[in-house]
């Protein structure tokens, strides 16, 4: 008993390979070891090849100025995804997915399988991210804590939870989908099929349901059904509702929104643009920021419109535009002349530091494709948002925006646009009465993810729930190990 209690708690992290999943789980990881968890981060090759290419580090250890400024125990590590360095994920989307469905997992359970015969303490904790297959598999095979950790609102995890449902009433998965509203999954009161993730939005007579993305899905809301532990980066007073449909059939904890202003660790997967000149001396609230985010593609059609909307509405922007924004194959394509009729008005970054850039006082809206960590961000700064959702949870996070919390509009309903319909909607988001209104309803939002996050916040509280949880969990498990009968209060 004695020598389990002595033993510091180790946890092994694991993000999806992609920048939306390794932000969350870098601040996640920090916060964790501020709390005395000794925590081996583990990125793939790949993405520690970017990010330490973008912060020109390549032999970088990305916690490395964390580990010093804050003393935390925080270790470092990477594992193959299954293919070389060089080897294009963006434009083999469907090939690298396999790759993460079949073959990541034995690389991790190498890994983990090293580190127990090397690490002191040994792993004793896993946190993976949802979407991944295998976690419970490898948590048993090693002896692990198995905690889930989910980077998107609570109301996407739980409409992939209930998708048995959706699939028996015929709302998804059936030759011809229903089109009415749905109105029996615990925890949503109502939802159209068109706010529902684009994955869930198809019927069997368009598209074929035995892709790599649907394997993963079917196979990963299965098996997050087995985590001891469910963490999610949301806000309790924001999902009342489909938090407690979950919390209803495993422990599941709010402890969002999970975001450093002043983080010291490098996650960016592309070279950061500084932006702090550009924005000097511009007024308060005058500038649209633009971003689609680290992973979906737009139509260059669409990208044009984009930016004729931009000009026609005479605002100033800052627009981060990806190199593979449309595809790592196209490499033009915004309208010739473009940069020269911004002029002063317009910046062009192929990416820059979202959260430095956004809250600056002179940015006054957000356009995005609604990424969660953008959403959750620009709350946190006061900025209403323009919403043109592109994959993914993405449509399901505008309705939140736009229908449940009032703080931002529409774009479009469908995916054409005009450059007409961009100006006007630029201009609907940064002044005039419907920008007010939204202005006021984002800071009542904002309040909610402040006061989550102070020391009596929900947000707070769930998080030292949960950290004594695992604690208690791990314990029990290594007292088994060592063939000692305890219950977690002992
Ligand atoms: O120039 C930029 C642009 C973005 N970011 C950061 O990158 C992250 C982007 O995350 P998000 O807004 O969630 O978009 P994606 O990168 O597209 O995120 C993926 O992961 C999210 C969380 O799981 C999902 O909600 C999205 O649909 C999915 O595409 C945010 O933290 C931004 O601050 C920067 O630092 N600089």
């Amino acid at each position: 008993m004695e020598r389990a209690k002595s033993r510091k708690p180790h946890i092994m992290m694991i993000p999806y390979p992609l920048q939306g999943h390794v932000i969350p789980f870098v601040h996640l990881a920090i916060k964790l070891a501020s709390h005395g968890f000794t925590i081996t981060f583990v990125n793939t090759d790949s993405i520690h090849h970017h990010i330490s290419t973008a912060h020109q580090d390549d032999a970088g250890d990305i916690f490395s100025a964390a580990r010093s400024s804050g003393q935390h125990d925080i270790r470092y590590t990477t594992v193959s995804d299954g293919f070389p360095l060089d080897f294009d994920r963006s434009l083999n989307h469907d090939q690298f997915f396999e790759g993460i469905l079949h073959v990541f997992s034995a690389h991790v359970d190498d890994l983990i399988a090293k580190l127990s015969r090397r690490d002191d303490p040994p792993v004793t904790c896993l946190i993976a991210d949802t979407f991944y297959v295998w976690s419970s598999m490898i948590c048993d095979k090693h002896n692990l804590v198995n905690v889930s950790f989910w980077t998107e609102p609570a109301l996407v995890l739980n409409l992939y939870y209930h998708m048995d449902l959706l699939i028996s009433n015929g709302h998804f998965k059936s030759l011809d989908n229903r089109k009415d509203v749905i109105d029996y999954v615990p925890g949503v009161k109502a939802i159209e099929p068109k706010d529902l993730m684009s994955y869930l939005q198809v019927s069997d007579k368009d598209v074929d349901t035995n892709t790599v993305v649907y394997r993963i899905l079917f196979k990963a809301f299965k098996d997050v059904k087995r985590a001891d532990f469910v963490v999610c980066n949301t806000v309790q007073e924001l999902e009342p509702d489909s938090l407690s449909a979950l919390q209803a059939k495993q422990p599941v904890y709010a402890i969002g929104p999970v975001f450093s202003t002043d983080s010291v660790v490098p996650t960016s997967l592309w070279a950061e643009s500084d932006c702090t000149e550009w924005l000097k001396g511009r007024p308060t609230g005058s500038v649209l920021y633009v971003s689609f985010g680290s992973y979906a593609h737009v139509g260059k059609k669409e990208i044009v419109e984009i930016a004729h909307g931009l000009l026609l509405s005479g605002i100033s922007f800052i627009w981060v535009l990806r190199p593979d924004i449309v595809g790592s194959d196209v490499p033009d394509f915004l309208p010739a002349g473009f940069v020269d009729q911004a002029q002063d008005r317009g910046l062009v970054v192929q990416w820059c530091c979202q959260m430095e850039v956004i809250s600056n006082p002179a940015v006054g809206g957000f356009f995005t494709h609604c990424g969660w960590n953008s959403i959750l961000e620009s709350v946190w700064c006061g900025l209403p948002l323009l919403c043109y959702p592109l994959l993914t949870d993405q449509f399901t996070n505008r309705k939140l925006v736009v229908d449940d919390w009032c703080i931002g509009i529409n774009l479009c309903e469908k995916k054409t646009i005009t450059r007409d319909q961009v100006s006007a909607n630029v201009k609907r988001l940064m002044n005039g009465e419907t920008s007010s209104e939204l202005r006021n309803n984002v800071e009542k939002v904002k309040r909610h993810l402040k006061d989550a996050v102070t020391t009596v916040g929900s947000s707070e509280t769930n998080f030292n729930l949960f950290v004594s949880e695992v604690r208690n969990r791990i314990e029990t498990k290594l007292c088994n190990v060592n063939g000692l009968e305890i219950s977690p209060s002992n």
